[in-house]
């Protein structure tokens, strides 16, 4: 993909996550592979509600700035380890949403959601009939380190969604595409609302 299609898709999913109150203040960071080393990334500290091509830059597969003198997003080693880890992934979303800030600040284990139709939008087949396990790490402002901690995560759990949440903090989502990673956060961060209106209002 060229960088001018990939930066022209990051500006839009910047602005729906801002639409959707998902990427307050400067939160978030959004990503697309431009080939096997480069990824164009946020910048980092941008609104990404409110971001031009002018705020997306390219790192190599390391998050490395291909332009020395330019600061990509904080976490664009959590962008890296995902393309690593998960080479058919073609994009990659990071928002802070209240639900998933509000969920993770209290579950300990991973946020388990069952017998939502917006499942189908996960892997596991063409069902709402199954579950998904989110996982959920505790935050830290070390992204190496939290980047070790997603690897060892992943090693014991190869079938783990395309999503994790980290604590109080914010979800990352992947797909193959921009359009198939928004979908898919689009349907978490639906579920994740439903879970916390559940928890409020039981359900007889
Ligand atoms: C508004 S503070 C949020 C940051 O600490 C971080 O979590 C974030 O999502 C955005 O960082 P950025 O460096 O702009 O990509
Ligand atoms: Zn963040």
């Amino acid at each position: 993909m060229s960088f001018e299609d990939a930066a022209g898709a990051i500006v839009a999913a910047g602005r729906r996550m801002d639409a959707l109150g998902w990427v307050p203040a400067t939160a978030g960071n959004i990503s697309v592979r431009l080939g096997q080393d480069d990824i164009a990334i946020t910048r980092s500290g941008r609104h990404k509600g409110a971001l031009t091509a002018a705020d997306v830059m390219v790192v190599d597969a390391a998050g490395q700035a291909r332009d020395p003198g330019a600061r990509p997003s904080y976490e664009t080693l959590l962008h890296c380890g995902i393309y690593r880890r998960f080479p058919d992934t073609g994009a990659v979303l990071h928002g802070h949403s209240l639900a998933n800030t509000v969920l993770s600040r209290r579950d300990r284990g991973p946020i388990r959601l069952a017998g939502y139709e917006l499942l189908k939008a996960f892997p596991g087949g063409p069902t709402h009939d199954t579950a998904v396990a989110v996982p959920v790490l505790d935050n830290d402002q070390d992204i190496p380190r939290l980047q070790s901690a997603l690897d060892r995560l992943w090693d014991a759990t190869p079938d783990a969604p395309p999503g994790y949440i980290i604590r109080g903090h914010g979800v990352y989502v992947w797909g193959a595409s921009m359009d198939h990673a928004m979908t898919r956060l689009e349907a978490l961060e639906f579920m994740l609302r439903c879970h916390l209106e559940e928890e409020r209002r039981p359900t007889p």
